[in-house]
Parts: structure tokens; C-alpha cells; sequence
């Protein structure tokens, strides 16, 4: 049996990402826009009608317009930030309590989750759960992201030609650059929403000169039971999970590369340091777990099929 599926976005950054997994799947029937149509509401309306499921892949005015203007019973996922906190939509991120997974396959309505926030989430989850950390903790990460994470505008900046020939003394985009320093990262709703937390944590994004990849460290401290209780709950969270797991080794030879699961759609956690400064690690690919590859994670999941199918 094959499952029909419609990408509104297909050619963008997280839509062709999406397209390329399904050209190996042989279950999975891609329904074709025409191209002057890309962007005609009723033509895409009637592909999801048409669809078993659609994922949006657009800007979040766009989802949001296609999304109120679709049937109720028509199944969507959306990677755009529009509907993360909304609570007529249900948070895409299976790992994030034993209840998580039921409620993504029952519902018509699913959000994928942000990049970044995909990574702080993990790695605090486990610890509040465990009462490791109280809600009130003022959480801070800090977390580095290759440039395709700002979609095709930001590729084409990186990619551009004119950077060929330039000094890189004086190219600005050879360097990491810290973004976000206003503290209003559209993740930041959806990280609070997700944790329970108190308050926002304080967010250090970088964007760096290679193209995917993400390392996301939380430190924490004054742990009761110090590194080897927060240990624990990391390894009995994730115990089961097909796409996170807790690593004993991540860094090579004192180094952590934010780069070492680009390509992949797994994400590892590591905790390092002492039982004083407690670093908490996690790396994936910004387009794999921390979008398109949790994106297929989820259809996989409301159809009923293997979660990691077509993803390891
Ligand atoms: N890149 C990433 O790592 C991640 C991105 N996301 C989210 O996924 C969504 C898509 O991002 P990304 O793929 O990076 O973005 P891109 O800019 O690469 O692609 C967006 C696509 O949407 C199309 N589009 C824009 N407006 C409309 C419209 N009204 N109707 C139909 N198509 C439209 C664009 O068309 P055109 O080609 O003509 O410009 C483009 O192809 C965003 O909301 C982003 O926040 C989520 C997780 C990670
Ligand atoms: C490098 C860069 O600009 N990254 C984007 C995140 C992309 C992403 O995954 O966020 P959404 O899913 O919410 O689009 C940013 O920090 O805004």
C-alpha cells in the first residue's frame, strides 16, 4: 500500500530535504504541484485533501494561512514555528514524555519542533522530570548551528560567489556570529511551553560557516547526586528511544564537533564535566532530528509505521 503525501514548500531547504528521504521509500507517493501553482491556495488545498498527510514547509505567515483554511479531518505537520505553543496542535517531539507518542499519532494537527529548541528540550526534560532541577532553574544554553538552518536566503548568502575571492580577514561570514542577543529567539515560546520551566532560558545561538550540523550545551550545577544522578536520568529516559540515545564518548581527543551527526537523523547526548559544572551536550543535524528527519519521524508515527523507517 502506498500513502499519499503533498510538501507545500517542496522547494525549499526543509521541503526538499523531505522529498529526497521519500525518493528511497517506496511506500510513500509524492502528489505533484504544478509548478505556476506552488503557491495557489486552492490547488494546494485540494492535494490535502487528496494527501493521507501534508507537511508544510513554508514561512509562518504562509503555514498559518494554509493551515486555518484546511479541512479539520485533513492530517498536517508543520515544521514552521507558527503553531508550536498552539494548543489545538500537538507538540511533535516523541521523546518528551511516555504520553507523547500516543498523542502524535492520534492527532491531525502536529508541530515539529525548532532546531535549537529540539536540543535544549532534551537535554532539560529529563532532569525536571526527575526533580534533578527545580522549574525556577535559570537555565542557560548556548548552541552552534550550520548556515542551512536559516533556510534557502541564509544558503545562498554562505554559498555566494563573491565570497570566493575574498580575504577572509575581512569576510565577515568566515567568523561564527552570536545572533539572538535580544533574547526574543522565536524558540524560546516553544522551549518554555515544553519544559514547564519558569522562565525562558538565557540563549546563546552561533551560526557558523559549514552547512548542518548542531551542538546544543546546557550547563548546570549544584546537581543533587552531582554528574552520576544526572547520568541516570538521562539513560532511564532514553532508554528505548530509536533516534536519542545517551553517549558515554562524543568528543574527539578534547574536542566536540558540532558537525559529527550532520547528514544523520540521530541526535546524542552526552554529560560531561564534574559534579561540580555539569555539561550537558546534545549534537544532531539541524535538517535531520532538528527538522525534516523529525518530520518523517512523526508521519511515521501517525500512520502506524516504524518510527525510524527510511531515517537510520
Ligand atoms: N532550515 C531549517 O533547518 C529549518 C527550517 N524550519 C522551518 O521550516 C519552514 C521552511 O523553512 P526552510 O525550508 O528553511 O525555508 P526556505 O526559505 O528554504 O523554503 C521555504 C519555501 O516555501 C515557499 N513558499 C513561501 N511562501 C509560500 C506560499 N505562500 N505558498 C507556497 N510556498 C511558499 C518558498 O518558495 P520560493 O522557493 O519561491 O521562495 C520556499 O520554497 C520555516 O517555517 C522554517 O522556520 C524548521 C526547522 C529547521
Ligand atoms: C541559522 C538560523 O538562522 N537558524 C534559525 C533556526 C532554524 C530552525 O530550525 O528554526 P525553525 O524550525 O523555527 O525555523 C534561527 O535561529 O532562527
Amino acid at each position: 500500500m502506498k500513502y499519499n503525501v503533498f510538501i507545500d514548500g517542496a522547494e525549499g531547504t526543509t521541503g526538499l530535504k523531505i522529498h529526497q528521504y521519500f525518493q528511497k521509500r517506496e511506500d510513500i507517493q509524492v502528489l505533484k504541484i504544478e509548478e505556476a501553482k506552488r503557491k495557489d491556495m486552492e490547488a494546494r488545498l485540494a492535494l490535502i485533501r487528496q494527501a493521507d498527510i501534508s507537511f508544510l514547509c513554508l514561512p509562518d505567515a504562509a503555514a498559518k494561512e494554509i493551515a486555518e483554511a484546511a479541512p479539520k479531518d485533513c492530517r498536517i505537520l508543520d515544521t514552521s514555528t507558527a503553531h508550536r505553543t498552539d494548543p489545538e496542535w500537538v507538540y511533535g517531539m516523541p521523546e518528551l514524555c511516555s504520553t507523547q507518542r500516543d498523542k502524535i499519532k492520534e492527532s491531525n494537527r502536529v508541530a515539529v519542533p525548532g532546531c535549537h529548541a529540539t536540543g535544549v528540550i532534551l537535554l532539560t526534560r529529563p532532569l525536571l522530570a526527575a526533580g534533578l532541577l527545580p522549574k525556577d532553574y535559570p537555565v542557560a544554553a548556548f548552541s552552534l548551528t550550520g548556515y542551512s538552518g536559516g533556510g534557502k536566503k541564509m544558503i545562498a548568502q554562505y554559498e555566494a560567489e563573491e565570497r570566493d575571492g575574498l580575504d577572509p580577514a575581512k569576510d565577515p561570514l568566515k567568523s561564527p556570529r552570536q545572533y539572538g542577543i535580544s533574547q526574543m529567539h522565536k524558540h524560546l515560546p516553544e522551549i518554555k511551553a515544553a519544559t514547564g520551566l519558569t522562565q525562558a532560558p538565557a540563549f546563546m545561538p552561533v551560526v557558523a560557516d559549514y552547512y548542518s550540523g548542531m551542538e546544543v550545551t546546557v550547563p548546570v550545577t549544584g546537581i543533587c547526586g552531582g554528574i552520576a544522578a544526572v547520568k541516570k536520568a538521562m539513560k532511564d529516559h532514553y532508554a528505548d528511544q530509536v533516534l536519542v540515545s545517551v553517549t558515554d564518548e562524543m568528543d574527539d581527543n578534547g574536542f566536540i564537533a558540532a558537525n559529527r551527526l550532520a547528514g544523520t537523523n540521530r541526535l546524542e547526548i552526552a554529560v560531561s564535566g564534574n559534579d561540580d559544572h555539569i555539561l550537558l551536550v546534545a549534537t544532531y543535524d539541524n535538517l535531520g532530528k532538528g527538522a525534516s528527519g523529525a518530520a518523517i519521524q512523526n508521519m511515521n508515527i501517525m500512520l502506524g509505521l516504524d518510527e525510524g523507517k527510511g531515517l537510520l
